[in-house]
């Protein structure tokens, strides 16, 4: 019997992010406190964001800007609060030489020519749920610049390809806000403790299931999708799996993450490359995925392996359980194989 158990009100707080980032570092490739510094930033940014986001009603941070994105998309409010207060976190945080975001069309140069990384990122994720309450979230890329160090960053920075990510991760602002992120190894959960302004280690070493119950489409496509990939949501259907769809993509991801699932943005005829943006959506998810055992593909090909060329591409997505996404692209290929028979 151990002497003087511990009083409930001493039990310890747990892991905080930081702590957890600084006993890692061994983990990283140049392990000089560069990349750690980073994604406290990151961090710092998702803290603010956090508070941005749980008192959008009361300060005038719902609606639109009047204004449209490089997407062709209405500007909502938070997406730039968000895409400020992340690039502000980043420049200031130094480490950090150049930013691609969703919201602006070219490489945003922090100035910082003396740091070792590039970002990209989707500052706000899920903006048609934002003035609506609904789950919305942050993805993030980080990789190490390939130009020489204190010179002016260029596009090559950003084209390195999907397997060049040294660390990649997002935060969701849903009932408790987490932060989920891999540097390559394992893939680690961080919620948020607003009394104490850390994040804390909540969900170590997430490992998906092999298979699952649910999908998540938005079915109100179903008629403009090909027909192989119509004929998969129809067997979804047949074995009565789960229909869940957030419209958010973090969330819907990670929902899927933990308990099993595929999501699938599929292309349609006029939006052949689908809607999803490979380099701060599709390639960060992606690279999460495959280190929780899950698999991303588009049609053809395993998203990671996708040779970017354009800093706002898109990508058809299929991600998920991994023999929910092995049967898809059974449908798929067989399908695309009867269409040149
Ligand atoms: O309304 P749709 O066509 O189903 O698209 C929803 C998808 O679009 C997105 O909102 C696109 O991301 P942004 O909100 O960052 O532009 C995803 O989060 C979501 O999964
Ligand atoms: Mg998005
Ligand atoms: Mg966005």
């Amino acid at each position: 019997m151990p002497t003087n158990p511990t009083p409930a009100l001493a039990l310890p707080v747990g892991t905080t992010l930081d702590r957890y980032i600084m006993n890692r570092q061994y983990q990283f490739a140049y392990a000089t406190g560069e990349l750690s510094q980073l994604l406290r930033d990151i961090a710092l940014a998702g803290k603010i964001i956090h508070r941005e986001v749980n008192r959008a009603g009361l300060i005038d941070l719902t609606g639109g800007m009047g204004i449209e994105n490089v997407q062709g998309e209405k500007q909502q409010k938070l997406d730039v609060i968000a895409d400020i207060r992340f690039r502000r976190a980043l420049t200031n945080g130094g480490e950090v030489c150049a930013i691609i975001s969703e919201e602006e069309e070219g490489i945003i140069l922090t100035g910082n020519n003396g740091g070792k990384y590039v970002v990209a990122i989707d500052p706000l994720d899920g903006s048609s749920n934002i003035d609506v309450n609904v789950s919305i979230g942050t993805i993030f890329s980080i990789y190490r610049r390939v130009t020489p160090t204190g010179t002016q960053p260029t596009l090559e920075d950003f084209m390195q390809g999907g397997h060049e990510q040294v660390a990649a991760g997002y935060i969701l602002y849903g009932s408790s806000t987490i932060l989920v992120y891999t540097t390559g190894h394992s893939v680690n959960g961080f919620t948020y403790d607003v009394s104490l302004g850390e994040f804390i280690l909540s969900h170590p070493d997430i490992k998906s299931p092999a298979d699952g119950q649910i999908y998540s489409c938005n079915e109100g496509n179903i008629d403009l999708f090909a027909e192989p990939v119509q004929a998969y949501l129809h067997n979804c259907r047949r074995q009565q799996l789960t229909a869940r769809y957030i419209g958010s993509l973090v969330a819907d991801f990670h929902r899927n993450l933990l308990k099993g699932g595929i999501y699938l943005y599929p292309p349609t005829k006029s939006n052949p490359d689908g809607k999803l943006r490979l380099l701060y959506e599709c390639y960060p998810l992606a690279f999460i995925a495959e280190r929780a055992g899950c698999l991303a593909v588009n049609e053809t090909e395993s998203i990671l392996n996708i040779q970017p060329h354009s800093l706002h591409q898109r990508t058809p997505l299929y991600l998920g359980a991994p023999q929910m996404v092995k049967q898809l692209t059974v449908f798929v290929r067989q399908g695309m194989s009867a269409q040149r028979d």
